[in-house]
């Protein structure tokens, strides 16, 4: 039977936040709560072979729920990375920087050489003998591939406790080992500390060992330019799922906050997408096993049709048929296309080359809404109307139409309902595909609240009628836009939406009630 944290009476009263910790009653759970508020939690860590540590959920969560508001660990750049300051993570501005006047390293001002974050690796630059020296800017640098590793490695001496938390996550390093990317590190990193810093501080497993732990759990975190990496304690155990149920959002200072968009049943797993959830099967699979080393095989990858949207679907190329041509199986992806419908088999050399083609077009196009347009209607012709190089033109093509409202008051009728009719469709496709993509989805939501209300302007200057029901359906997209976009700070575009939302919302309030 469990036992009271406190007087270790047994007792079967638990914390109702975490379900975890038990009480014999209220005035010791009361007296413990400095102490277990640390911890108070809706999750677990469990283990398993094939997923190693994940967290569950302790109890059920609500929509809209903020699981864990966590601090990195620590934060270094990027791997691949033009030059940065050591002090902010920002780039360096090359009309703009000091140089460290103990280790050479540029920061960006006077006010980022003081900086705790820069102090250990300073000391550990001076100790080379010789100040470093970056002079080119503009490209990614070759010196700044280690700095991540060298930071984490620093940590040992500058704080044990940290130390200890970070050399306990996954480095991956016995798969790793041996393959391109490890043999690239093991150049440029693995090698290169000992000789750069002229150190035998590191043995190169260890290096190697920083840098797959490094490249395991590091989280991207856009709130400087360019993005750094952070390392977060707890998050680092949230497995992956192409159709998560977590949602990542930051706070200005880096912190990272994970919500749940949408309702979590008691023992589900916990997951975040690692990869892009608006990529094809084929590219997040490619990009899960190149960084972090796994097959993927959540409930979307496994299914072929991706919960019937045929995301990765070609149109049926038998006179008549209406059906859509996909693998039998995750397993026969580069082998096996046929149509569900009447049986007929396609050639994977054609499927490659359609999508190669349709590729490359994408890419480099110009960003106008006529290219777009023009795209989709050449590659509607093989590719179905939800295949992710359709709904990437679409992705742009909504964006593009009436990009500000003065704009939108003056976009033609056909590009207006163009705009209605692609958002609608985005919006229904990506709350079934991609439930956590919530900048996205509250830019849908956006877009879709403001071509309403425009559409509805017009409609009122044809017939003097102001149509409640349309600006019923505005607010309705604008209120969802606000949930998803809730958590977004104001150094984000889509912290501006926010704004500008709550503006809209309340208009719109104004409007309806008189
Ligand atoms: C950030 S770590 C997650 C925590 C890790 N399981 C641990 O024990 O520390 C990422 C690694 O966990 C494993 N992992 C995460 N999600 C997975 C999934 N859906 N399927 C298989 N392995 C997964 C992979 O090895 C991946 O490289």
């Amino acid at each position: 039977m469990p036992t009271c944290a406190i007087c270790g009476i047994p007792t079967e009263h638990k914390c109702t936040n975490c379900n975890q910790t038990f009480y014999c009653g209220k005035v010791h759970q009361k007296q413990h709560w400095l102490t277990h508020k640390v911890d108070c939690r809706p999750f677990k860590v469990e283990h398993s072979d094939q997923l190693g540590r994940y967290l569950v959920a302790t109890r059920s969560i609500k929509p809209f729920e903020i699981i864990l508001k966590e601090a990195p660990l620590l934060c270094t750049p990027s791997q691949v990375t033009s030059p940065v300051c050591l002090g902010c993570l920002n780039g360096i501005e090359p009309s703009d920087y000091i140089d460290c006047e103990n280790c050479g390293w540029p920061l960006c001002g006077i006010e980022c050489k003081g900086k705790p974050e820069h102090e250990a690796e300073c000391e550990f630059t001076v100790k080379r003998g010789s100040k470093v020296s970056v002079k080119e800017f503009t490209n990614p640098h070759p010196l700044y591939q280690c700095m991540g590793t060298v930071r984490c490695l620093l940590l040992a001496k500058k704080d044990p406790e940290k130390w200890k938390v970070f050399s306990e996550l996954e480095s991956l390093e016995k798969l790793r080992r041996g393959s391109m990317q490890w043999k690239a590190d093991l150049e440029s990193i693995g090698k290169f500390i000992p000789r750069f810093f002229k150190t035998t501080d590191f043995s190169e497993d260890l290096i190697m060992k920083t840098v797959g732990i490094l490249q395991i759990n590091g989280h991207e975190v856009p709130v400087t330019d360019p993005p750094h990496v952070a390392i977060f304690k707890n998050a680092s155990f949230l497995e992956h799922s192409c159709h998560p149920n977590l949602a990542k959002s930051f706070t200005k200072d880096g912190h990272l906050i994970l919500w749940a968009p949408k309702a979590i049943k008691r023992n589900t797993h916990l997951s975040i997408c690692y990869s892009d959830a608006v990529w094809g099967t084929q590219e997040r699979q490619q990009h899960l096993m190149h960084t972090k080393i796994f097959k993927c095989e959540c409930e979307r990858c496994l299914d072929v049709t991706e919960f019937g949207t045929n995301y990765d679907g070609f149109k049926c190329t038998t006179p008549d048929c209406i059906g859509v041509i996909l693998p039998s199986s995750l397993k026969e992806w580069n082998s096996k296309w046929r149509c569900s419908t009447c049986g007929n088999h396609v050639d994977i050399s054609f499927i490659k080359d359609i999508l190669e083609k349709a590729g490359k077009d994408l890419n480099p196009m110009t960003r106008t809404a006529d290219n777009c347009i023009k795209y989709i209607q050449n590659y509607q012709k093989w590719l179905t109307n939800r295949h992710f190089y359709i709904c990437q033109a679409k992705i742009q093509l909504v964006q593009l139409i009436g990009t500000d409202p003065k704009e939108l008051m003056t976009v033609p009728e056909d590009k207006l309902n163009l705009k209605l009719e692609y958002c609608k469709e985005l919006l229904d496709l990506y709350e079934k595909l991609a439930p956590c993509e919530i900048r996205m989805l509250g830019t849908f939501c956006f877009e879709l609240h403001s071509a309403i209300a425009e559409h509805t302007r017009r409609v009122a200057l044809k017939t003097s009628l102001s149509p409640k029901n349309m600006l019923e359906e505005s607010l309705l997209y604008v209120d969802k836009c606000i949930n998803y976009l809730q958590h977004e700070c104001d150094i984000f575009v889509e912290g501006h939406i926010l704004k500008q939302a709550k503006i809209n919302r309340d208009a719109l309030r104004m409007v309806l009630v008189m």
